[in-house]
């Protein structure tokens, strides 16, 4: 069975794309607006002038949602080696696979495939994500994979310096913002996870999507993406923009949940994956997640009598509930 259950297994065994893969004509890449003439800012960390990268990162994030950083201070070799162990892990056979990645009971870690994320999904999505927890606690690493050979040291220390990086953007966005520095280094970023996504070449990318339009439902999300492969693609004013790899860059996108803080004044910007014909391309997601009793909602500093909440305040573990269950069409039903 797991032989054929990964999209890696039997992508190459195709000169079509399987039925249940193709989406509909109106998500189809084939037929979306593209974006001509706009780029996601790109923000360089070492820059002198610290009120100057503040503001950029508070207007990328107003504009976009998104934004580019480089010279982030994360050294290249780990980031290279850590891509290279998940690139390692998703060629392993089938069976190893799985094996390493069920070793919790509880399902802490798990690979999936082909899956998306909500109730509006018709199609089946092109790639193979792997996905645990990486608290700074160290829970849940006893179920992480051991293979390839030194996973567990090195994307334990890769999780460890994006945390780091994490909450240093996040404490230039609570500057800006006029939050505490430390506003989001409790209970607001306590939970963290790791994704690596695979997605392999496909025969008839204009029909698929490696992931469909969505916005993440945590805080942040610190991306690092194989160089040289655009794919990943962020929604603005009705168009996609393509987010062009830049070397050794991280791409930051605001998630659902600092919307919710910064009452609707940072974008949980949309954004999807398009699949290409050659070569495979593999990510690495961070996502920086609130604990379950975590109270999300509009930061008091945020709002005033003249701007007043337009969400709720609820424990993160129930809103999340209700944004997977609901989908696309959440958003506007969760509005005060
Ligand atoms: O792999 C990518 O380019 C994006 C992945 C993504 O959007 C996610 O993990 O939420
Ligand atoms: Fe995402």
């Amino acid at each position: 069975m797991s032989e054929t259950k990964y999209v890696s297994s039997w992508y190459n065994l195709h000169s079509k794309v399987p039925e249940s893969y193709v989406q509909p004509l109106d998500r189809r890449p084939c037929n979306a607006v593209m974006s001509t003439n706009k780029t996601i800012p790109v923000i360089d960390l070492a820059g002198n002038d610290r009120d100057e990268i503040v503001k950029k990162i508070i207007k990328s994030s107003e504009e976009y949602g998104f934004f580019q950083v480089v010279n982030h201070g994360v050294a290249k070799e780990l980031v290279d080696e850590t891509l290279r162990i998940f690139k390692e892990f998703h060629a392993l056979p089938a069976d190893v696979k799985e094996s390493e990645s069920s070793k919790d009971p509880n399902k802490s870690c798990k690979l999936y495939t082909s899956s998306g994320r909500n109730v509006a999904d018709v199609a089946k999505y092109w790639k193979d994500s792997l996905k645990h927890p990486c608290p700074p606690s160290g829970e849940f690493t006893q179920y992480w994979p051991q293979k390839p050979q030194g996973y567990r040291e090195t994307v334990g220390k890769y999780t460890q310096e994006l945390r780091a990086l994490g909450l240093r953007i996040l404490g230039l966005i609570s500057e800006g913002l006029g939050l505490s520095s430390d506003y989001f280094s409790g209970d607001l970023s306590e939970n963290p996870i790791i994704l690596s996504h695979h997605y392999p070449p496909c025969p008839e990318p204009g029909l698929t999507l490696g992931a469909s339009k969505h916005k993440d439902p945590n805080t942040l999300t610190i991306l690092f993406q194989e160089p040289n492969i655009t794919a990943l693609h962020v929604m603005k004013d009705g168009a996609w923009i393509p987010v062009e790899p830049i070397p050794d860059a991280f791409v930051i996108n605001m998630g659902f949940m600092l919307q919710i803080i910064t009452n609707g004044r940072l974008i949980g910007a949309e954004h999807r994956v398009v699949t290409n014909s050659s070569p495979s391309r593999h990510t690495i997601a961070y996502f920086i997640n609130p604990s379950k009793e975590a109270i999300i909602g509009p930061a008091k500093e945020v709002t005033s009598s003249t701007s007043p909440p337009i969400y709720p305040s609820m424990p993160f573990g129930e809103l999340l509930e209700k944004f997977m269950n609901n989908g696309p069409y959440f958003e506007a039903q969760f509005r005060l």
